[in-house]
Parts: C-alpha cells; sequence; structure tokens
C-alpha cells in the first residue's frame, strides 16, 4: 500500500459568478497517510467542500496538483478520472436518504457497491458480511433504509463506499444530521473502517469527529492554517514561507508587522518596538 492515499500541493480553485471571482482555494498543501481519518475543520466558506471535491475527482482545480491512488487527477482525462473515482473513491454526503437506494437492503447495498466496483463475487460476498458484522447489523441485514435509524444509515453509507477498499473516502458533514451519542457511534465504525485499510476524509463542524480523528487539517480562508496529529497543533508554512498565525497571537500584531529573532532556543516573534 502507497505511503499516502491521497495529497494535493498548491491546489487553487477560483469560481467565476456574476458577482466577481471567488478565490476559494489558495494553495491548499496536505497529505493523507493512507488508512488514516482525517477531519477538515473550519468554518463556514474556508474551502473545506470546495476541497473534498477536487480530492473525490467530482471538480478539477484551477491550479496545483491533486494525487489519489499515485494517480495526478489534474493529469487524467475525463474517461479515466471516472474510472478512478470508480474504483478507488467513495463519498458520503450528509443527509442519509442521498447516499441510499429505498428499494435495496443493507446487503443489497453492500453487493451492488462490490458489483460497480467491478469486483468478483466472491470477493463481493465475503466483504459483505464482514462489513455488516463490523457495522452491528447483522440483525438487520435484510433491511431496507426506511427500516433504520438515521445513525444505522449512515453507518451503511460508509460501508458502502468502503467496499473494495478504495484509496480514499471522503464525508462532507456526515454527522450533520445525527444526535451526539449516535455521531459517537458512527465515529467509532467509521475509524474502524479507516484501520481497515481505507483512508477516510471528513469535512466536519463537530468537535467529537476532530476528537476521534488521527490528523485534524483546520482551513482558514481558502488555506491549511494549522495541523493537528497525535495532540499537537501545528501551523502550516506553506510552500512559500507563509505561515498563518492563530487568531490568539494574530490580534497582538496591530499594525501587522513582526520581528523574528533567531537564536539557539529557537524563534522567536515579536511586536516591533
Ligand atoms: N459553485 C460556486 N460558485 C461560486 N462560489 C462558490 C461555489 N462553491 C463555493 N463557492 C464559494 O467558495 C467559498 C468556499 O466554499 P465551500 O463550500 O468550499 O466552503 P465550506 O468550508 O465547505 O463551507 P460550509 O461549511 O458552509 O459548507 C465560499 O465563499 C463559497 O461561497
Amino acid at each position: 500500500m502507497a505511503e499516502h492515499a491521497a495529497s494535493c500541493e498548491g491546489v487553487v480553485r477560483i469560481y467565476w459568478s456574476p458577482g466577481g471571482e471567488v478565490h476559494a482555494l489558495k494553495g491548499v498543501d496536505a497529505v493523507l497517510p493512507a488508512g488514516s481519518l482525517t477531519a477538515l475543520t473550519g468554518p463556514s466558506g474556508s474551502g473545506k467542500t470546495s476541497l473534498l471535491k477536487i480530492l473525490a475527482a467530482q471538480d478539477r482545480p484551477t491550479a496545483g496538483l491533486a494525487v489519489v491512488a499515485g494517480e495526478p487527477l489534474t493529469a487524467l482525462s475525463g474517461r479515466r478520472l471516472r474510472a478512478l473515482r470508480r474504483r478507488h473513491i467513495g463519498y458520503v454526503f450528509a443527509r442519509p436518504p442521498d447516499n441510499l437506494q429505498p428499494e435495496l437492503t443493507v446487503v443489497g447495498h453492500l453487493r451492488e457497491a462490490g458489483r460497480l466496483r467491478g469486483l468478483p463475487r466472491p470477493v463481493v460476498r465475503q466483504e459483505t458480511e464482514e462489513l455488516v458484522g463490523l457495522l452491528g447489523l447483522t440483525e438487520r441485514a435484510d433491511h431496507r433504509p426506511d427500516q433504520l435509524s438515521g445513525g444505522e444509515q449512515q453507518r451503511l453509507a460508509f460501508a458502502q463506499a468502503v467496499v473494495g477498499s478504495p484509496a480514499l473516502v471522503v464525508a462532507d458533514e456526515p454527522t450533520g444530521e445525527l444526535d451526539s451519542a449516535t455521531t459517537a457511534d458512527l465515529l467509532g465504525v467509521v475509524r474502524r473502517l479507516a484501520h481497515r485499510g481505507t483512508t477516510v476524509l471528513v469535512a466536519t463542524h463537530d468537535p467529537q469527529a476532530a476528537e476521534v480523528a488521527d490528523q485534524v487539517l483546520a482551513m482558514r480562508s481558502g488555506t491549511i492554517a494549522a495541523e493537528q496529529v497525535a495532540g499537537r497543533r501545528l501551523a502550516v508554512i506553506d510552500g512559500n514561507g507563509r505561515l498563518q498565525l492563530p487568531d490568539e497571537v494574530l490580534r497582538r500584531f496591530h499594525t501587522r508587522r513582526v520581528e523574528i529573532d533567531v537564536d539557539e532556543s529557537g524563534v522567536h516573534l515579536r511586536e516591533p518596538s
């Protein structure tokens, strides 16, 4: 398995609308290690969905490089992009009904997902059995979506997305419609699915998601401002040496100018005297 399931470098996305240009992504660098769960956080409008769509190969960046499963998405033709999406990318929407088909049972969804990915039947059968058990839905294997709770529906949506071990599953606010206990439950399942070998990227406003994630990427105004790994929050320096200071630090620099001192103990930022 590749060390990184997906990455992007200098990704820019500009939308052209009647009101003018919207610079939604302004040079995003990010790496998603294989088999990890990453939470993408940030205020509304900071660019989370724009980045998800690019990594899910549903949209192309205006500039920059995005790579999934070793393939540079930006260089692929429409046909190869669709093939990569079918085999290597899963997408989970915020609303449970958008992810599922009313006439299919739990098992039916997983089998259909395997068929769409082009997996051999015995593999699909084995994966279906394993995933139904992992989801805790053995008793509900023959139930249709309207016979499942919202949390069960989202668990099924993630399971369907990981059938065939695609390189990457992206989810946009998948816990948005769930209460706190159901959210915790779903996140536990998502983490188990990720550690089974599929890399998962979840855009979320939910602090619980950030708590269970292996890494957190915090967006601000179209860039990744900070990254949290193993409980440590690190500011991100972009390819041009730009660093976003946390808000509480930024407030101290009224003139937006800073003196930088370097000595043996480290690098110090001081307000100009
Ligand atoms: N198709 C579009 N045309 C024009 N502007 C767009 C388009 N899609 C998004 N934007 C703008 O791009 C910026 C980033 O939007 P995006 O949806 O990526 O943010 P977000 O962090 O996902 O927000 P939210 O948390 O509200 O979903 C916003 O200013 C948004 O209004």
